[in-house]
């Protein structure tokens, strides 16, 4: 094709599968490189990622690749899809392959334990000289590969970057917009993760539509108040990477953090929801994060206290919701109102 962008995506799993997907449909050779030659084979004889997609048949411009080194050298823009928790490791490894000026987009939606740190902050201090980028949204993998119509965010300070994943990307099914909050739109992603473990929990107890809508406002109110004390614009926290993303992943089941909390909440032990899925559900280890920073930065977050006590505390849903209904730190203001003459907050 005319205009085509050699693109490279790293991790085989559930989304860089579906990315890849995309960027083939739109006429983008892609090389797809998971660390499994067997699954590469595979998948190059079949054409199916019978683990991650068994009713997906792949464009023919996918191409399954192990070889590292080729797939980033020759590609003009290469997206990570990897679990934050072997981010740094599998990124550094693979640091010489990368090129001055590549440009480089994280799809993770994960935080680093060491220093709290974000995939783009990751990849800015592993690949110095890159362009960096993140893509994050709505984005349930197994509705784009159904070409729902769907949208999705790309952040980056450079603005080359941005045009170039909206050209690769973009199509009659998928619209990316561009923002230049980086760190809040990465955010944003990483944290609605979390609320949509509460949100499966609540589902399986069969909780109440008011109950649902209480949980999903009162989730965005938390996450964007915590995203501010961490100096996040709160504009995009109303934006697709923000409530869009918290709302899909709250209200489906395709969502794999929805999927654990729903299994607590029908008697799974954290450790069985999450072995029983068999998949990346970053919320888990993100909520073990936040909520020890929520203590450090003393931000009020009680839906993440409240299910950090039930899956790693040993405490009872019902104790839990008791508590947050009689609880009395600010909760009977809805937002944490200005003192006279400041301006608002969330
Ligand atoms: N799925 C979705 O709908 C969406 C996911 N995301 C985000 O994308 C990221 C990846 O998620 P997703 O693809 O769904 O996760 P999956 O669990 O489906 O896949 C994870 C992928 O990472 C690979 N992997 C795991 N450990 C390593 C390692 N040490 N070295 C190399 N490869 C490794 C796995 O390989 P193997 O198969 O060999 O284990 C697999 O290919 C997450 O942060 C998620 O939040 C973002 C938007 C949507
Ligand atoms: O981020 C997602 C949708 O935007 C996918 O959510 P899960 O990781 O919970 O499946």
């Amino acid at each position: 094709m005319e205009n085509a962008i050699q693109t490279t995506v790293l991790g085989g799993g559930s989304f860089g599968t579906a990315m890849a997907q995309v960027l083939a449909e739109n006429g983008h050779p892609v090389r797809l490189w998971m660390r499994s030659a067997e699954q590469a084979e595979a998948i190059r004889h079949t054409r199916i990622n019978h683990q991650y997609f068994p009713e997906l048949e792949l464009d023919s411009l996918v191409e399954p690749t192990t070889d590292m080194g080729g797939a980033i050298e020759q590609a003009e823009l290469v997206f990570v899809a990897l679990p934050s928790k072997v981010f740094r490791d599998v990124i550094r490894n693979a640091a010489g392959h990368f090129r001055d000026q590549q440009m480089v987009v994280s799809l993770t939606k994960g935080i680093e334990r060491d220093g709290f740190r974000l995939m783009s902050q990751v990849l800015k201090e592993e690949l110095p000289g890159t362009r960096v980028g993140v893509l994050s949204g709505p984005n349930l993998a197994g509705e784009l590969v159904q070409h729902e119509i769907t949208a999705s965010v790309i952040a980056s300070e450079d603005r080359e970057l941005r045009e170039r994943v909206q050209q690769a990307l973009g199509n009659a099914y998928f619209r990316i917009y561009a923002n230049l909050d980086v760190y809040g739109v990465e955010l944003g992603g990483a944290l609605k993760n979390i609320y949509a473990v509460v949100s499966g929990l609540a589902d399986a107890r069969g909780m109440g539509e008011n109950t649902k809508s209480m949980l999903i406002t009162r989730s965005l109110a938390e996450m964007s108040r915590f995203a501010v004390s961490m100096g996040a614009n709160p504009m995009t926290f109303l934006g697709l990477a923000g409530v869009g993303d918290l709302i899909v992943t709250c209200s489906s089941s395709l969502s794999r953090n929805y999927r654990v909390g729903y299994a607590v909440g029908q008697g799974s032990t954290l450790d069985e929801a999450v072995t029983e899925l068999g998949q990346v559900a970053e919320g888990v280890r993100t909520l073990e994060l936040v909520h020890e920073k929520a203590i450090e930065l003393d931000v009020y977050m009680p839906l993440v206290r409240g299910l950090y006590q039930i899956l790693y505390r040993g405490a009872s849903i019902t104790d839990v919701v008791g508590a947050l209904m009689n609880a009395t730190q600010n909760s009977d203001v809805e937002f944490i109102l200005p003192r006279q003459g400041e301006g608002s907050a969330i």
